[in-house]
């Protein structure tokens, strides 16, 4: 994927940083976890997250850490990004710059409010902005269980306060089809990778 000609890129490269972003129940780590097991596993690095919430059993296998504990290890360097959501906090391990480093291409779900301070850090970013329409968002929250009541309408109304522009945006629209937004997941990481040696 290419560069954006006239923005200053972070330095970390060659490989490709692809953020997968978008509102609650919009299906991003239902994609990660489809198309993870259709593209090269030498290529790629899918990240695990450190959340400050107990492993729920949901599409997505995280990390767990107490707020203590995340502070810790937040303040000894052991994130190359963090954020705070939902009253949790988020991390990215460092391990995801040795990835790159290294030519591969590290996928995350993370926090549509990152996206500048990613576009910092890395030589090559690619924000896959997931969608679907609010009343199917919420009934897809519901239907995950890991919330309930208010918690599920005051996911829908989050506003990230950032708005997702620039020509390092892949739109992937799954209000619909799973597959078909899958294929096009598959095909915008499959772009970024490097040709196989
Ligand atoms: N295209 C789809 N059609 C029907 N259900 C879907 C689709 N995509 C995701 N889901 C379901 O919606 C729920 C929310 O998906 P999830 O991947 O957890 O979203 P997010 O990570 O964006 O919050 C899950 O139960 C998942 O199985
Ligand atoms: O700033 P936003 O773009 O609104 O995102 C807020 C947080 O919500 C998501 O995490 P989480 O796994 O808790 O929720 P989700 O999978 O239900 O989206 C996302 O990865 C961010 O960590």
């Amino acid at each position: 994927m290419a560069s954006r000609p006239g923005l200053w890129r972070g330095p970390i490269g060659p490989g490709a940083f692809i953020a997968v972003m978008g509102p609650s129940g919009s299906g991003k780590d239902t994609l990660i976890g489809e198309a993870r097991r259709r593209v090269d596993p030498e290529r790629t690095f899918f990240v695990r997250r450190i959340v400050t919430r107990p492993a729920d059993g949901a599409a997505e296998d995280h990390d767990t850490m107490s707020r203590e504990a995340f502070a810790a290890a937040d303040a000894a360097g052991a994130f190359a990004l963090c954020w705070a959501a939902h009253g949790l906090s988020y991390g990215l391990p460092v391990e995801v710059d040795d990835a790159i480093r290294q030519g591969r291409t590290a996928i995350a779900n993370v926090s549509r409010a990152v996206l500048p301070l990613l576009r910092q850090r890395y030589r090559t970013v690619v924000a896959v902005h997931v969608f679907a329409d609010p009343a199917i968002l919420a009934e897809r929250i519901a239907g995950r269980g890991r919330e309930s009541g208010e918690a599920i309408a005051a996911r829908v109304a989050r506003d990230p306060g950032i708005s997702l522009a620039g020509d390092d945006i892949v739109r992937i629209d799954n209000g619909g089809e799973l597959a078909v937004a899958v294929d096009r997941m598959v095909s915008t990481i499959e772009a970024t990778l490097a040709p196989q040696p």
